[in-house]
């Protein structure tokens, strides 16, 4: 559980995962190609696309849902290549958080 800013970050939703949510929920992101981020608590995923007009219209549609989220990507491009880390800062770890914007991201790289 996040210690800081606590009553903030519960009614937000950034609490870590339980350890019985990483169970049942860290197969099924590695099933659709996250992989964990070695020494931190993190996941990974890189996407191609046909050109950097594809790659940047699905930077432009995870961006608009990490605003309305208020939950944002660390991410990396270079031409059609998009590179993802997610992690909630605000607890310094995976939160339920990631799992939905993971789950959107993935939908709007198939667009
Ligand atoms: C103040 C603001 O609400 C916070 O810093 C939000 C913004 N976006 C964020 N994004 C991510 N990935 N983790 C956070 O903890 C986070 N916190």
């Amino acid at each position: 559980m996040c210690t800081i800013r606590y009553s903030f970050l519960i009614s937000k939703q950034y609490y870590h995962l339980t350890e019985e949510e990483r169970t049942h929920l860290l197969p099924l992101l590695r099933s659709a190609q996250w992989v964990e981020v070695v020494g931190r608590d993190a996941i990974y995923k890189e996407f191609i696309f046909k050109d950097f007009n594809q790659a940047f219209g699905f930077m432009s549609r995870v961006a608009l849902q990490a605003e309305k989220m208020d939950h944002h990507p660390e991410w990396f491009n270079v031409y059609n290549k998009v590179q993802i880390t997610l992690s909630t800062h605000d607890c310094g770890g995976l939160s339920q958080r990631d799992i939905t914007l993971a789950t959107f991201i993935d939908q709007a790289s198939l667009m």
